[in-house]
């Protein structure tokens, strides 16, 4: 089994384990998130007639020529074409229709005048303007063109593709299907939330923590509970998820403690060790496995490695799965609000709070930072990552931070 090895070494070691998940038919709404698994091609013209842009009156350029301010043209108003309605007649010399935004141009019309360059009666309408054939009319196919393809393979998405799909009647749309994620908290000291708290022991925040990071990326998470450090009682539980999980989550017991099983429980029930222990801190311990298609990982039972383990390592395999082009997260420049003074001999992510004012991003640091404090993730939204050896960082020095959320603009 490899161990100690480096952040690149186990992201390569992951990306090349992991299998993409298979494509599946979804209502459209539900494929918000998802990638898309087939070309979307259009079997419409959008919009589907010509139509017009403007509420006004439907008539022939020709006819309006020689309309000005002084010398307005006269027409007969001889329909009204409300949006969805379409008129029967054909427009001929000397005729205007009243037509609405969205409504069907009629046969005979090539121009659209807007109310505001009109005057008008029930009968008569008096043009003040002249316009150019094809003025203010919304072509067919101007938007969306029988043959084009509108969305690729591989595209994530979001609601303007819904939208999209909507416009061509998909009900229904091929994606790849998001990873099924089961997430145990292995622990004599834990117990569950709604339990009371009795001496040595402490509830189990980790699985809810990382159900949320699974939730938040657009995953499914299965929540396995706690079991105890025992290697039938942990064994037991990956066996029940290995039937239904692509990926299984595992916290605590990965470290050198007498009651810390978790690898050899991931061996007893036939996975096969990929890495145990990474150069970083914090979440050193973290121990990967693989079971036919499936990645075990192992994380520190410590709230806050599990939490930064989690978004090194399992946030970009979990997309990658569902077919994720961009799985990497965001790194940015950013000027450091205060020192940081601590000398690492390690490699050190740090947690971070940056923001946005008058195009720069900034970064501050909360006061603490150990692994098993969680109160002071809260607020932060990178990561400062400090390579061993280096540092102290000034104040007003640049760095680079990993965003892990979008920062906040503070005017
Ligand atoms: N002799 C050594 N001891 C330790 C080393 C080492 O190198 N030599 N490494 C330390 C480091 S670094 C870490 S990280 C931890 C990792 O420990 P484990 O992954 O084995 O996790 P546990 O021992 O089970 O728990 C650690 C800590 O986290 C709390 N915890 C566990 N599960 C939860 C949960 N679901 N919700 C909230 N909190 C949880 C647990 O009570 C412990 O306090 O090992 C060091 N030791
Ligand atoms: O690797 Mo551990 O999470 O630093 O305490
Ligand atoms: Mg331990």
């Amino acid at each position: 089994m490899r161990t100690n090895i480096s952040l690149e070494e186990a992201l390569d070691i992951l990306l090349k384990e992991n299998k993409q998940t298979e494509p599946i038919h979804v209502p459209l709404l539900d494929s918000l998130g998802s990638v898309l698994a087939e070309d979307i091609i259009s079997d419409m013209n959008m919009p589907p007639f010509d139509k017009s842009p403007l509420d006004g009156y439907a008539v022939r350029a020709e006819d309006i020529q020689g309309a000005s301010q002084e010398i307005p043209v006269t027409l007969q108003v001889i329909d009204f074409i409300p949006a969805g309605h379409v008129s029967s007649q054909k427009l001929e010399k000397g005729e205007a229709m009243r037509i609405m935004t969205g409504a069907k141009i009629p046969e005979g019309a090539d121009v659209v005048v807007r109310f505001e360059d009109t005057e008008f009666t029930e009968k008569e309408v008096r043009i003040y303007t002249p316009l150019c054939s094809n003025s203010n009319i919304s072509k067919l196919g101007e938007d969306m063109k029988i043959g084009d393809v509108v969305m690729k393979k591989g595209m994530l998405i979001d609601a303007p593709e819904v939208g999209i799909l909507a416009t061509l009647g998909k009900s229904f749309v091929q994606v790849y299907r998001k990873p099924r994620v089961a997430i145990l908290s292995t622990g004599d000291e834990l117990v569950d939330i709604q339990q009371v708290l009795t001496d040595g022991k402490i509830r189990n925040s980790n699985s809810y923590t990382i159900a949320a990071q699974i939730k938040k990326i657009g995953a499914k998470p299965l929540m396995l509970g706690i079991c105890d450090d025992g290697i039938e009682a942990i064994k037991e539980k990956l066996k029940a998820a290995l039937s239904w999980a692509d990926i299984i989550i595992t916290t605590g017991g990965v470290s050198v403690g007498d009651c810390d099983l978790v690898k050899e429980a991931f061996q007893q029930v036939g996975a096969e060790m990929l890495f145990w222990r990474v150069r970083m801190k914090p979440g050193t311990p973290i121990a990967v496995a693989k079971y036919e298609n499936k990645l075990l990982f192992g994380l520190s039972g410590n709230p806050a490695a599990a939490y930064i383990t989690f978004e090194q390592f399992v946030r970009p395999i979990v997309l990658k799965k569902m077919g994720r082009e961009k799985y990497k997260l965001m790194k940015v420049e950013s000027i450091l609000e205060s020192g940081f003074s601590k000398i690492s001999n390690q490699n050190r992510f740090v947690r971070a709070n940056t923001y946005y004012r008058d195009g720069k991003y900034y970064t501050q640091f909360p006061s603490k930072h150990s692994s098993g404090v969680l109160s002071s993730l809260s607020g932060t939204n990178s990561l400062f990552y400090i390579p061993a050896g280096t540092g102290p960082y000034k104040e007003g020095q640049k760095i680079i931070v990993q965003l892990l959320d979008y920062p906040e603009v503070l005017k």
